[in-house]
């Protein structure tokens, strides 16, 4: 396609009322912002049923009426929304700006507090890179439908070069269509008076319907991170659910807890925090969560080198960082969402940029096979690497003493109770819930 031609999008209601919008510009400019606000003030978004795909050739200056090439059926594409119902020429875009091929994010919550930060950087290009260009694809539901729209409005009016598409709908299985990668983040929050079980019921359902959903419509490929909570054992019913995709897929996100550990460390040992490293959360991403201080490294110095008082170690530091979410949300009257969004940014990264030497990251991630006798088949957090692929590995060279192993058992008796708790959402029989006293959200106190 020349630089004069462009291919749109044109929306088609149902036959019932026959109604047709189609671009009509007698301006056309390669100028991506250009082109944004020309096709904002030719399109509103309308409801339709149809979609019909247009192509058009236009000469600068000149209008032509588009051709049709393409009619999608009511169910095959979930609903765009307002100006990214239009798609570019990437191709041209592409040689001029050696851009990549367009991939597919899906965000579940995504009228949430974490999504309203997060999806601004997938946005902008800070998580994928500057010439990497994406399609949102947004997951709500009946009670969040119009506050979605009102987060895809904001995004059309970002003007985000690097955003191609953003579709909203309340079906996973539009949504997770050809997804590449699904950022889990709806959930019920618990509320008073409500049981850890029937957190782990409700939410579970939830996580087993996207994972079912996952396995049909999404990239075989597909990367899952799981933020809503409980999240390990959500990630765990998702896998269940969704067994054609590799279950190492799937993790749950324990990276706002390192990223937490690694400022109380470094507050106490009065650095800046770039220089604490090889920080490891064991386990759930609850209060019987585990950061390892053993194996954590300060200036490339065992941390117990670097703060000699292991009382605090043991005590102070663990039931800060367990307890972090909680002690926010007293403060602030609502849980962490900016830093859990920066987090859920770090997690995706250290997926597809290389861990630099001798460094690792924390990931919950599915045990099978894993090298520190930990028990298999549940989601637990442990150290990774990366050759930035988008797959992990587990890191072997990490050491154990008597206080880490206690921990390690506490947490992994946790998830172990919690996964018996979800059986009937796995396909492993019934659930039976003898979940421990003490299992609590970080956020819970
Ligand atoms: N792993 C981690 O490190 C962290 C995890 N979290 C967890 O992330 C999740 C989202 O947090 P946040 O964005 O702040 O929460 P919000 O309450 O702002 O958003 C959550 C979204 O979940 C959806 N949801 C799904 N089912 C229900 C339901 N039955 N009732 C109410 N809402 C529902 C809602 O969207 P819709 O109506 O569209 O479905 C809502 O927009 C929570 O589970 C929280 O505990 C929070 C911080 C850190
Ligand atoms: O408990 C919550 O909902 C919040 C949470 O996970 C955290 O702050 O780590």
């Amino acid at each position: 396609m020349s630089s004069s031609a462009v291919m749109a999008v044109a929306e088609v209601s149902s036959p019932s009322n026959a109604k047709t919008r189609l671009l009509q510009s007698s301006q056309l400019s390669f100028s991506s912002t250009h082109l944004y606000s020309l096709r904002r003030s030719a399109f509103r978004p309308i409801p339709t049923t149809q979609k019909a795909r247009i192509s058009c050739s236009v000469a600068p200056n000149q209008v032509q009426t588009p051709i049709p090439v393409q009619v999608e059926g009511p169910k095959t594409k979930s609903e765009c929304y307002g100006v990214f119902c239009l798609t570019y020429d990437l191709k041209a875009e592409e040689e001029t700006k050696s851009w990549k091929k367009m991939i597919n994010i899906a965000v579940s919550g995504a009228a949430g507090m974490i999504s309203n930060h997060l999806l601004f950087k997938l946005a902008s290009g800070e998580v994928f890179g500057p010439d990497q260009p994406i399609a949102l694809k947004l997951l709500g539901s009946e009670r969040s439908l119009q506050a979605l729209e009102g987060v895809a409005m904001e995004l059309e009016d970002s003007l985000y070069p690097l955003l191609r598409e953003v579709s909203i709908s309340i079906d996973p299985y539009e949504v997770f269509q050809d997804a590449e990668w699904a950022i889990l983040i709806g959930a019920k929050p618990r509320g008073p008076g409500m049981e850890r079980a029937d957190l782990l019921d409700i939410n579970g359902q939830i996580y087993a319907e996207q994972g079912k959903a996952l396995n049909s419509v999404a990239s075989r490929d597909v990367k899952v991170i799981v933020v809503g909570n409980p999240c390990n054992t959500n990630a765990l019913i998702c896998l269940k659910n969704a067994p054609n995709i590799p279950a190492k897929n799937f993790h749950a996100l324990t990276r706002l807890d390192e990223n937490r550990a690694k400022c109380q460390l470094a507050l106490k040992a009065g650095v800046f925090y770039d220089k604490v490293s090889n920080v490891t959360i064991w386990g759930n991403h609850s209060t019987t969560q585990v950061p390892d201080f053993l194996n954590a490294r300060i200036d490339g110095l065992p941390v117990k080198e670097v703060i000699k008082d292991h009382k605090w170690l043991e005590e102070e530091f663990m039931e800060n960082v367990q307890k972090r979410g909680g002690v926010l949300i007293k403060k602030w009257g609502r849980s962490s969402a900016a830093s859990t969004s920066v987090s859920i940014v770090d997690a995706i990264k250290s997926l597809i940029t290389p861990t630099p030497e001798g460094d690792w990251f924390s990931s919950g991630v599915y045990t099978n096979g894993n090298p520190y006798g930990i028990a298999e088949d549940i989601v637990f957090s442990m150290p990774c690497r990366s050759k930035g692929d988008g797959h992990y590995e587990l890191v072997k060279d990490v050491i154990f003493d008597d206080y880490l192993r206690k921990g390690i058992a506490k947490t992994e008796a946790e998830l172990l109770a919690e996964k018996r708790c979800v059986a009937h959402l796995t396909g492993e029989g019934i659930g039976y819930c003898d979940l421990p006293e003490d299992t609590m959200l970080p956020g819970e106190m």
